[in-house]
Parts: C-alpha cells; sequence; structure tokens
C-alpha cells in the first residue's frame, strides 16, 4: 500500500479554507514522531484500553487510531508495551482523548502519539467499548475510513488524503 505524504495542517487550512475539520482539543505530543497522518481506525472505551490492545496488535498499514476515551484522564489507556505493538504493527499514530503513561518511554518510540495528558494508573481491561464508530472530539467528527493529519499545530481530518501543496 502506498502511503500518501504527510501535509502540514497549517497547509490544509489554507487549501481547505474556513470549513476545515479542524479538532479544537488542545493535545499533548508524546511519541518521537510529531508529523503522521492516515486513515481512521477508531474506538470508543472508558477507562478500558482492552480493544486499544488488541487493535493495536493488528496490522495498521500506516492507518491511525483515535481513541475517545471520554476525555477521562483518571487512567492511562496506551503505555510503552501497547504503543510499541503499534510500532511493531505498522501504525503511524495513536490520538488518544484521554490519558496516557510511560511518556518517557513513549518519546522513544517510532509512532506519533498524542493524548490530553499523563497518569500512571492503569485502566481495566474488560473489552467494554466500541470499535469503528463515528467519534467526536474537539467540534469534529472522526469517521473510521477518512484520513487525518497530526503535526504540532493541531488535528485535521479529512475525507480522502490530499495531495501535497506545491
Ligand atoms: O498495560 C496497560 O494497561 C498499559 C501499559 O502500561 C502499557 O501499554 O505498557
Amino acid at each position: 500500500m502506498t502511503t500518501p505524504p504527510f501535509v502540514a495542517t497549517a497547509d490544509l487550512a489554507d487549501t481547505i479554507g474556513p470549513d476545515i475539520r479542524s479538532c479544537d482539543t488542545q493535545f499533548r505530543q508524546l511519541g518521537a514522531v510529531t508529523e503522521f497522518s492516515g486513515h481512521i481506525t477508531t474506538i470508543k472505551c472508558f477507562q478500558d484500553n482492552l480493544l486499544v490492545k488488541q487493535t493495536l496488535g493488528e496490522p495498521g498499514n500506516g492507518g491511525v487510531l483515535v481513541v475517545d476515551g471520554d476525555a477521562s484522564i483518571h487512567t492511562a489507556l496506551v503505555g510503552d508495551i501497547i504503543a510499541g505493538r503499534g510500532v511493531d504493527n505498522g501504525w503511524s499514530g495513536v490520538i488518544v482523548n484521554g490519558a496516557v503513561r510511560d511518556s518517557a518511554i513513549l518519546k522513544t518510540l517510532n509512532i506519533g502519539v498524542k493524548a490530553l495528558g499523563t497518569n500512571p494508573r492503569k485502566s481495566t481491561q474488560t473489552g467494554s467499548g466500541e470499535k469503528n464508530v463515528t467519534v467526536e472530539i474537539g467540534g469534529i467528527t472522526f469517521i473510521p475510513g477518512e484520513y487525518v493529519y497530526s503535526d504540532d499545530d493541531g488535528v485535521v481530518v479529512t475525507a480522502q488524503p490530499l495531495p501535497a501543496a506545491n
């Protein structure tokens, strides 16, 4: 599979204009990769990360996992082991509307990791939650199969990959 080129989110805003689907949530950059993009897979869960662990254990094909943890920062939904599975399985990044842990190691891993913050407290692993449902974070919808771009300026969703500006 060919991966479309990364496009800076500010360039996307210039191309798309005011209707850009730009996420208002102010995520922290916690992975070693700070510019990433890819097709969207989603998980909706609350303080339970079994679905996240399982999904990052499957082939990512350069995609980005968007986890809507309902903005809870009470427990970590991703740590170094789960993020490492994402690296090993070819995921470009994981965006967590919630917390992560092991941040000292996350910043050395070759994957994008954005999250609201950190908490060392573990999540449960019962498997509760939903996969590949539309989620809404920061005023925009993340639809499975659409495309997401992430960099230091923000997170932008497009229906399809866009060509890089000249
Ligand atoms: O096990 C967990 O719940 C998360 C974690 O710490 C890891 O991925 O290393």
